[in-house]
């Protein structure tokens, strides 16, 4: 039997952060599997983007460990970790405003085909574009596009380096209805076009509990609750803490 098939793609082990007196995540543990859509939800300051930051490299745990595809990444730079196939967007639109949108999904293409041709770079980056929608605004300068679709660029950004592991943070912030069910059709086919896993740190209750295979709930830097849609939004604990009754 083929051992991969069997390690998570993503482990968090134990994760503690602190920031001094403050303890942003508290022995927090939870799997993502290959294939797999996680959610990461909780109220606001509950440690989900300091998850994010410790995961991707940017923050060095107090204590605990991580592991992707079962090698252990604890405390290496982000740079590092993208190597093991692990891509990340920001809360907050992460792109060169000055530059077109070829040019930003670009830089993530030239992330990942270091030693590739300019022309297989430049396909990459079309594909990419295509598989966001990105297509006609491609020779457009990306700071000067609607928020909407600066989001799809700096997704694009991530995507473009073809991670097995797109980590997501509040993707869906700002978008309109429409924008947010395309958006969410991009997230599928980037799991079955591409096979890559993404885990989503998002407020948008209604996307999360749609797209979602299995949820982590977050509240004061320990997790409440893991399962899937259903038995979190019929959780308790997560209904008093997060939820609300209105959706239960
Ligand atoms: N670099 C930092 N230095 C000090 N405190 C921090 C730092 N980053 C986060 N925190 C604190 O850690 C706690 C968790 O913050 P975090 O941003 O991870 O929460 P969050 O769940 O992502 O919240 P939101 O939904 O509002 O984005 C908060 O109390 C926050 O103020």
């Amino acid at each position: 039997m083929n051992m991969s098939i069997q390690t998570p793609l993503l482990r968090a082990a134990n994760l503690t952060c602190r920031f001094g007196g403050l303890v942003a995540v508290s022995d927090l543990s939870f799997e993502l599997n290959r294939g797999e859509i996680l959610g990461l939800i909780g109220p606001n300051g509950a440690g989900k983007s300091t998850t994010f930051n410790l995961i991707s490299g940017f923050y060095k745990p107090t204590s605990g460990e991580v592991f992707i595809d079962g090698v252990n990444v604890t405390g290496k730079p982000a740079e590092k970790i993208c190597v093991h196939g692990l891509a990340r967007t920001f809360q907050h639109s992460s792109l060169m405003r000055g530059m077109t949108v070829r040019d930003n999904v670009l830089i993530g293409a030239i992330g990942s085909l270091r030693r590739g041709s300019h022309k297989a770079r430049m396909v990459r980056t079309e594909e990419t574009a295509e598989m966001l929608g990105l297509s006609d605004y491609l020779d457009e300068e990306a700071g000067t596009l609607p928020h909407g679709i600066q989001r799809l660029v700096s997704i694009a950004i991530a995507f473009a380096t073809r991670p097995r592991l797109l980590c997501l943070d509040e993707p869906l912030t700002g978008l309109n209805q429409t924008e947010v069910i395309n958006t969410l059709k991009v997230f599928e086919r980037i799991r079955t076009e591409h096979g890559a896993s993404i885990l989503l740190v998002e407020h948008n209750m209604k996307a999360v509990m749609q797209i979602c295979d299995r949820i982590v709930v977050l509240h004061h830097g320990k997790k409440l609750a893991t399962g899937s849609p259903l038995d979190v939004r019929r959780d308790e604990k997560v209904i008093a803490a997060y939820l609300g009754t209105r959706n239960a």
